[in-house]
C-alpha cells in the first residue's frame, strides 16, 4: 500500500443533515413531552467538531425548538418545514411574510374544530401550522377535511402528512430544498450530503441528498426514495458517533504519516 493509499480518507467529505423528531429523539405522546438523551448534544458535538461544522438539522419545528433541545448547541437548521433557515454563519434567514400570514389564517381557520376537541393538538409555527391528533385517533378524517377546507383559501399552501399529524406548509418550502440551499454555502458545498429522516416529510430530502451524490438514510419501515435503512434512533446516534470516529481516525492516520 502506498502512503497515499495509507492516508486516503476512508469516506469522502461529508455533509450530515438529520431530522429531529423519530430520527434523533423518539416519538412521544405530545410534541411537548419528548426525553432528549442527556449525552445526546456532545455526540453531535463531536461531530460537528469533526466534519468542520458540516451537520444541521431539517426539522418541522420551529428553530427555536431545536436550539432549546439542543443546548447548548446552535447547528445550522432548516425548521417548520424549511421555512427557517439559520445557516451555518448563524445568519437568520428572514421567513417569507406572505408563508407567515398564510399559516396565521390556516391557524385561526382551525380554532373551533380545537377547540370543541381538546385532544387536539394545534402547534402554529412561524410560515406553517401542525394539527396533531395523536390523542384522537379517531379524529383523523376530521383533521383531514378541516386542514382541506383552511388551505383551501391559501392557495400557496400545501398538506403534507407526518406520524398523527397533518401539517400545512407553503409550496415552495421543503426539506429537500432547504438541504440544496445548505449544499450550495461553506462549510457543506463540496461534500456528500447524508441525510437521515424517519417520515414522509423526509422523502424531499432523500431525494435531494442523492440528487447531490449523497444517500438518503429512512429510519423504519414504509415505501422511500431513501437508498438505504437504518432500524432506530439508537443506532442514528451510533451512526453519529461511528463517523465522528471515522474522520478522526483519519485525521490522526494523516497526522502520523507527515
Ligand atoms: O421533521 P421532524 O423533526 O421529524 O418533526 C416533525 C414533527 O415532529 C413533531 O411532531 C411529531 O413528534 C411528536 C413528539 O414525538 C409527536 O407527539 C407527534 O405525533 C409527531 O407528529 C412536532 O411537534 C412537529 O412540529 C414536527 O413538524
Amino acid at each position: 500500500m502506498s502512503q497515499i493509499d495509507a492516508i486516503s480518507p476512508a469516506i469522502p467529505l461529508l455533509a450530515i443533515f438529520t431530522d429531529f423528531d423519530g430520527t434523533l429523539v423518539e416519538l412521544a405522546d405530545t410534541p411537548d413531552s419528548i426525553q432528549v438523551d442527556d449525552t445526546l448534544a456532545d455526540q453531535i458535538q463531536r461531530a460537528v467538531t469533526e466534519l468542520d461544522s458540516a451537520f444541521a438539522v431539517l426539522t418541522g419545528r420551529e428553530i427555536s425548538d431545536i436550539d432549546k433541545y439542543l443546548a447548548p448547541l446552535h447547528l445550522p437548521i432548516a425548521g417548520a418545514h424549511g421555512t427557517q433557515r439559520r445557516r451555518a454563519d448563524g445568519f437568520v434567514e428572514t421567513v417569507d411574510p406572505a408563508a407567515v400570514l398564510g399559516a396565521e389564517q390556516i391557524a385561526q381557520a382551525l380554532e373551533s374544530l380545537v377547540i370543541a376537541n381538546p385532544s387536539l393538538i394545534l402547534e402554529p409555527k412561524e410560515g406553517a401550522v401542525a394539527l396533531h391528533y395523536r390523542q384522537a385517533p379517531e379524529l383523523e378524517d376530521a383533521v383531514r377535511i378541516a386542514m382541506e377546507e383552511a388551505v383551501h383559501n391559501v392557495p400557496d399552501f400545501t398538506l403534507v402528512p407526518g406520524k398523527m399529524v397533518l401539517e400545512a406548509r407553503p409550496r415552495a418550502a421543503s426539506k429537500g430544498e432547504a438541504l440544496r440551499a445548505f449544499m450550495r454555502e461553506e462549510p457543506f458545498l463540496g461534500r456528500t450530503p447524508i441525510f437521515i429522516g424517519d417520515d414522509t416529510t423526509d422523502e424531499d430530502a432523500f431525494i435531494a441528498a442523492q440528487d447531490l451524490g449523497g444517500v438518503g438514510i429512512k429510519l423504519g419501515d414504509g415505501e422511500t426514495a431513501a437508498r438505504m435503512r437504518i432500524p432506530n434512533v439508537a443506532s442514528v446516534h451510533a451512526l453519529i458517533r461511528g463517523l465522528g470516529d471515522i474522520v478522526a481516525r483519519d485525521r490522526d492516520a494523516a497526522a502520523i504519516t507527515h
